[in-house]
C-alpha cells in the first residue's frame, strides 16, 4: 500500500546478477503486497570509474540520498588492478557512501539453517543453533586512516624513504564513535538473548584500550545484559569452536570485517550473510539504510551463473524490515529462502551430494515461485 523508492547500486562482478533477482524478489512483493517500489538504478565501482572517473559519482551519492533505502551488489576489480596502486579504488564507492551517509553501524546475522548443517565444513553438532548477529562499527578505524598536523605525509600511504619504501596505515577512534556502536549493541541485545561480547585488542593497541574502557562504562548501563570482553584472535577461535554461545558480538571496523568472513561458514557459505548498514537518519517508513551481501564482487565466479544470490535476496528483506518497517514482508522472504533450502535447491557453493544443483537465476526464480505461493 505503500510508495517507495529504493536506488539499486549493482556494481561490478557478481554484483549486477545477485542484486537483478533481489529486486526480482522486492517486485513479487510489491505485487503481493500492493507496493509501489520505484528502482533508480547507479553506478559504482569499476563501471563508475570507466564511465564518470570515479567510484560513485556525487549525482549516485545524490540518488542514495533522496531515496528510502539501497541495494548495493559488490564492487572490486580483478586482483591484478590493485598491484599498480591505482588511483581510484572501486572499493571507494563503499568508503564514500558508508562515510558520506554515516551509516556507522553493520549488522550482520548469522544462522543456521538445518538443512545447511553438512554443507559447512564445521561439524553439524557444533553448528546447530547458532544465530548470532555482528554489530560491526563501520566508518572509523583503520579503514578511515586520520592523521593530525604536523604529523608529515598522508594517513594511508606507500611513500619512499632513504632506507626504502614505507607504508602507514592510521587507526583512529573517539570516545563517542566507540560509545554509539556500543549502546547499538546492548539495544539490540535487549531484543535478542541478552548477552553481548565486545571484541578487542586491548592487550596491544591504545584503540582498543579506549574501546574496552567505553565497553565497561556503557555495560553499566544494562544491567539486565551478560557481558563479556574477548580478545579479537580467541573470539576468531571461539567462534569456530562454540558458535551458539554467542548472541551478539560487537567490533571495530576490520576485526568485524574478517570475524564476519569466518562467521559465514558457519553458515555454510558467503553467499548466506546478508547486512544492513544504518545510522541516526530515519525516513518516513523506518531507518535509512544501505543493504548489501557481505561477499565481494568474486571475479572468480562472475559472469558464470554460479553465485548464490540468497546473501543479496536476504539483505533486500532486511531493507523492508529496517527502511520501510514491512515485517510481514521482510518474514515472507526469509520463509521463501527457507522453503527453497528445504526442497533442496543450492548453488554450487553449498554443493551437496543428493541435492539439486542450481545457478544465479534459478535460485532467484525458486525464491520467487516460493513467495508466489505463501499463505502469509
Ligand atoms: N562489499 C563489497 O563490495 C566487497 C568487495 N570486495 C571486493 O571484491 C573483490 C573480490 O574479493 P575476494 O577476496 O575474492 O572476496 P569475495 O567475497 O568476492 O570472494 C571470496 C570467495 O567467496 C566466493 N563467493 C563470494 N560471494 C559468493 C556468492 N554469492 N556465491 C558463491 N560464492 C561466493 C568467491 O567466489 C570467492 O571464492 C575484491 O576486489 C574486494 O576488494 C570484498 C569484500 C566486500
Ligand atoms: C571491500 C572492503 C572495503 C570492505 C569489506 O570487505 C566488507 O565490507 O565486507
Ligand atoms: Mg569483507
Amino acid at each position: 500500500m505503500g510508495n517507495y523508492t529504493l536506488t539499486v547500486l549493482p556494481g561490478d562482478g557478481i554484483g549486477p546478477e545477485i542484486v537483478k533477482q533481489a529486486v526480482q524478489v522486492l517486485q513479487i512483493i510489491g505485487e503481493r503486497y500492493h507496493h509501489t517500489f520505484t528502482f533508480q538504478h547507479g553506478l559504482v565501482g569499476v563501471a563508475a570509474i570507466e564511465a564518470e572517473g570515479e567510484a560513485i559519482s556525487e549525482a549516485t551519492l545524490a540518488l542514495c540520498q533522496q531515496s528510502h533505502a539501497i541495494l548495493f551488489g559488490a564492487v572490486g576489480a580483478l586482483p591484478t588492478y590493485y598491484g599498480q596502486q591505482p588511483k581510484v579504488k572501486p572499493e571507494q564507492a563503499l568508503f564514500k557512501l558508508r562515510k558520506g551517509l554515516q551509516f556507522f553501524a553493520n549488522l550482520r546475522p548469522v544462522q543456521t539453517y538445518a538443512e545447511l548443517l553438512n554443507a559447512s565444513t564445521i561439524k553439524p553438532e557444533v553448528l546447530d543453533g547458532t544465530d548470532l548477529v555482528v554489530v560491526r562499527e563501520l566508518t572509523g578505524g583503520l579503514y578511515y586512516g586520520h592523521l593530525e598536523p604536523p604529523v608529515p605525509g598522508k594517513p594511508s600511504e606507500i611513500r619512499q624513504t632513504e632506507h626504502g619504501l614505507e607504508a602507514i596505515d592510521t587507526l583512529l577512534y573517539t570516545e563517542a564513535e566507540i560509545e554509539r556502536i556500543i549502546r547499538m549493541a546492548f539495544e539490540i541485545a535487549r531484543g535478542r538473548r541478552k548477552k553481548v561480547t565486545s571484541v578487542d585488542k586491548a592487550n596491544v593497541l591504545s584503540s582498543s584500550v579506549l574501546w574496552r574502557r567505553v565497553a565497561e562504562r556503557v555495560a553499566a548501563d544494562y544491567p539486565d545484559i551478560t557481558f563479556e570482553h574477548l580478545l579479537v584472535d580467541a573470539c576468531a577461535m571461539h567462534l569456530i569452536r562454540r558458535p551458539t554461545a554467542f548472541d551478539v558480538i560487537v567490533t571495530e571496523n576490520l576485526f568485524g570485517d574478517i570475524l564476519t568472513d569466518e562467521a559465514s561458514m558457519l553458515a555454510g557459505s558467503m553467499g548466506m550473510l546478508p547486512s544492513a548498514s544504518l545510522g541516526t537518519r530515519r525516513t518516513e517508513h523506518g531507518q535509512f539504510g544501505l543493504y548489501e551481501p557481505i561477499h565481494g564482487s568474486a571475479p572468480d565466479i562472475a559472469g558464470q551463473d554460479k553465485a548464490n544470490p540468497i546473501a543479496t535476496i536476504l539483505s533486500a528483506a532486511l531493507l523492508l524490515r529496517y527502511s520501510l518497517g514491512l515485517e510481514k514482508e521482510a518474514y515472507a522472504i526469509e520463509t521463501a529462502v527457507s522453503h527453497v533450502i528445504k526442497a533442496g535447491y543450492r548453488t554450487e557453493d553449498l554443493k551437496e551430494e543428493g541435492k539439486t544443483l542450481v545457478g544465479t537465476q534459478e535460485m532467484g526464480q525458486r525464491i520467487v515461485d516460493a513467495l508466489v505461493q505463501l499463505s502469509l
